[in-house]
């Protein structure tokens, strides 16, 4: 199938520094990213805080430029776009952030906040068509038509995400790009919330892009996942193949590292042996090889090259086979029970969306207040 969303080789350098005290020089953010994205799919991109992520989905959707590299959208450049083009994009490709409360103006009615794209994308629709256009976009998001006339503020976390996702269903987009989209929510709203994303994809033949730190939710939800570590992608493969047979020691770790969700402080924060590297002075060779058990000369001074396995990974590490990463045992019995409470958690929200449609799904008891 012709893919959705293409990276050549994409790259952003933030120059810093240059003042009395700092040295100038360059965070390399994302560094030589390549992806082929597949219409109604929904591909997941992981890795600790600072690898690049934001930076990639930002530069996916033109929030920002690119340092070198090309992105294509449906067959048109988005590196360059403008004019049309570029209005066009703004349409096909929607972002939904973190945290709903500061991407939504406070001082715009719900109404008007889902109402202010169709103002953009569909200016012919009368006053009364658009209204009702907002009541359907807030009734497929679980919320009433009367929501429209309140504020912000009056809703909790949930509600004000599903009004991000309103809003970003409003043009009707093709692609959308999660950035960490439950994160910042209670587990049990991001279940809500995760169902919800998961029917929309389905329901509209969505493509989605979701950034996320929580594996659960990654595993949960995403049809291919890429792993990125310092501005690199290291690994990508299928969820269930690379769940179970990480190709990439970096992969394995993050997997090893799946964190307690008791711990809310740094519950969606996987913790692995050693710090990140910084982006502004990269380590030579493999870019994990100052972490890497299984580190040798060869990963010190040379760059890996992506490769691809046989059974149809993609990684970058010169050693993936010697170093007999055998099948990791993801029974049931042998998850951590955090992993085990939170894929149970997902699997119960999955079980509703089946027999309930999304237009007329109950929220939680935190939504209905
Ligand atoms: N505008 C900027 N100027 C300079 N450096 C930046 C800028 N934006 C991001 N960076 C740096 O680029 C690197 C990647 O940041 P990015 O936010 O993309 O990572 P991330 O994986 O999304 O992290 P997190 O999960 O914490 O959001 C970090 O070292 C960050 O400090």
């Amino acid at each position: 199938m012709k893919p959705i969303l293409e990276a050549q080789n994409v790259t952003k350098h933030f120059p810093t520094g240059g003042g009395l005290f700092q040295k100038k020089g360059l965070v390399k953010a994302v560094d030589g990213v390549s992806l082929s994205i597949t219409p109604g799919e929904t591909f997941a991109i992981v890795g600790e805080s600072g690898c690049g992520k934001s930076t990639l989905a930002r530069l996916l959707m033109r929030l920002i430029d690119a340092t070198t590299g090309d992105v294509v959208f449906d067959g048109k450049q988005v590196t360059t776009a403008r004019g049309k083009a570029l209005s066009d994009l703004r349409r096909d490709v929607q972002f939904i952030f973190q945290d709903p409360f500061s991407s939504l103006n406070p001082r715009m009615s719900v109404g008007r906040l889902v109402g202010e794209p169709l103002e953009v994308h569909a200016p012919d629709l009368s006053k009364s068509e658009r209204q009702a256009k907002v009541s359907a976009l807030l009734a497929q998001v679980g919320l009433r038509p009367e929501h429209a006339d309140r504020y912000p503020h009056e809703f909790s976390g949930g509600q004000r995400q599903r009004i991000g996702i309103a809003r970003a269903l409003a043009s009707g987009p093709r692609l959308i790009i999660g950035d960490e989209p439950v994160s910042a929510l209670d587990v049990s709203v991001q279940a809500q919330v995760v169902n919800l994303l998961g029917d929309l994809g389905r329901d509209l033949g969505l493509t989605l892009i979701l950034i996320a730190h929580d594996l659960a939710v990654i595993r949960h939800m995403s049809d291919r996942v890429a792993v990125m570590y310092l501005g690199k992608i290291v690994e990508q493969g299928t969820t269930d193949d690379l769940f179970e047979r990480p190709r990439h020691p970096y992969t394995r770790a993050l997997l090893d590292a799946i964190p307690d969700p008791d711990d809310r402080g740094s519950a969606s924060r996987a913790r692995i042996e050693g710090e990140m590297p910084s982006p502004l002075n990269p380590p030579p060779g493999c870019a994990f090889h100052t972490r890497c058990p299984h580190a040798t000369d060869l990963c010190r001074t040379k760059v890996p090259m992506p490769q691809t396995t046989p059974d149809g990974h993609m990684t970058a590490c010169h050693h993936w086979q010697d170093l007999g990463l055998t099948p990791r045992q993801t029974t049931a019995s042998s998850r951590s029970p955090a992993t085990q409470a939170r894929l149970e958690l997902y699997r119960k929200a999955t079980e509703g969306a089946k027999i309930i449609p999304v237009a007329s799904k109950t929220p939680d008891r935190e939504e209905l207040t």
